[in-house]
């Protein structure tokens, strides 16, 4: 289970107040609530980018004591941002960016190339030439590289069309099958988390300070 409880969290104020939510093994949990409520910040504490100022976050009931780069259990969450484009290295071919976390093992490269449908072609190209759904395909197999026990979706198809974000969500529905892995997804898009999630979990709006 992947568990925040009592979370506050912010910059310099909170932005989130006392919230808990947890995310079972094989389970997908959405994530809603109105611009500027706090959902990226959840996810961002979440996935251990982010120490909230209270509150505790549990893996597999592991409590976590170090966030950001001190975190060590980062790789059992894998994490997939809206822009996929300020989420690469410009510089790096489809196929780079997959290896990144892979510290070289190509047979893996190929594995996940495969699972998220990108043809060798498109794997020697580099950001710029490929569509924002083609890029977000490569960040989805980055993710997955380290066979992540948890998946955090932060707007992950805002970009895309209908049949990108079919496709994305096919891919990771396949991993959570063969992995029991959890995932949190965090969307606009009631109507994609309706389809998509077990349940939702909705932030409220923000107060006004
Ligand atoms: N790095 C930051 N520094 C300061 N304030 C921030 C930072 N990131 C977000 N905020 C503020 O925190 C509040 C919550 O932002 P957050 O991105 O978590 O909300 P959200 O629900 O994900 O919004 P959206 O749906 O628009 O993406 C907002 O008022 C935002 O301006």
């Amino acid at each position: 289970m992947l568990t925040g409880t009592g979370i506050t969290a912010g910059y310099r104020n909170p932005v989130i107040t006392d919230v808990s939510l947890t995310v079972h093994p094989g389970q997908t949990i959405g994530l809603a609530g109105p611009s500027g409520s706090g959902k990226s910040t959840l996810a961002r504490v979440l996935a251990l980018l982010h120490k909230p100022f209270a509150g505790s976050v549990t893996i597999d009931g592991e409590t976590v004591t170090r966030f950001r780069f001190g975190a060590t259990q980062r790789t059992r969450i894998g994490v997939l941002f809206q822009q996929p484009r300020l989420s690469v290295d410009p510089r790096f071919t489809l196929r780079r960016v997959i290896a990144e976390p892979l510290k070289g093992n190509q047979e893996r490269v190929t594995e996940l190339a495969d699972l998220v449908m990108l043809t060798d072609d498109l794997l020697d190209r580099r950001p710029h030439e490929v569509s924002d759904g083609q890029l977000q395909r490569a960040c989805l197999a980055r993710a997955l590289a380290l066979r992540p026990r948890y998946l955090i979706c932060d707007e992950m198809t805002t970009m895309l069309d209908a049949s990108s974000t079919a496709a994305l969500v096919g891919v990771i529905r396949a991993y959570q099958a063969e992995t029991d892995a959890g995932v949190l997804a965090i969307s606009h898009d009631d109507r994609l988390l309706t389809r998509w999630a077990d349940e939702t979990v909705r932030l409220s709006a923000p107060l006004r300070r």
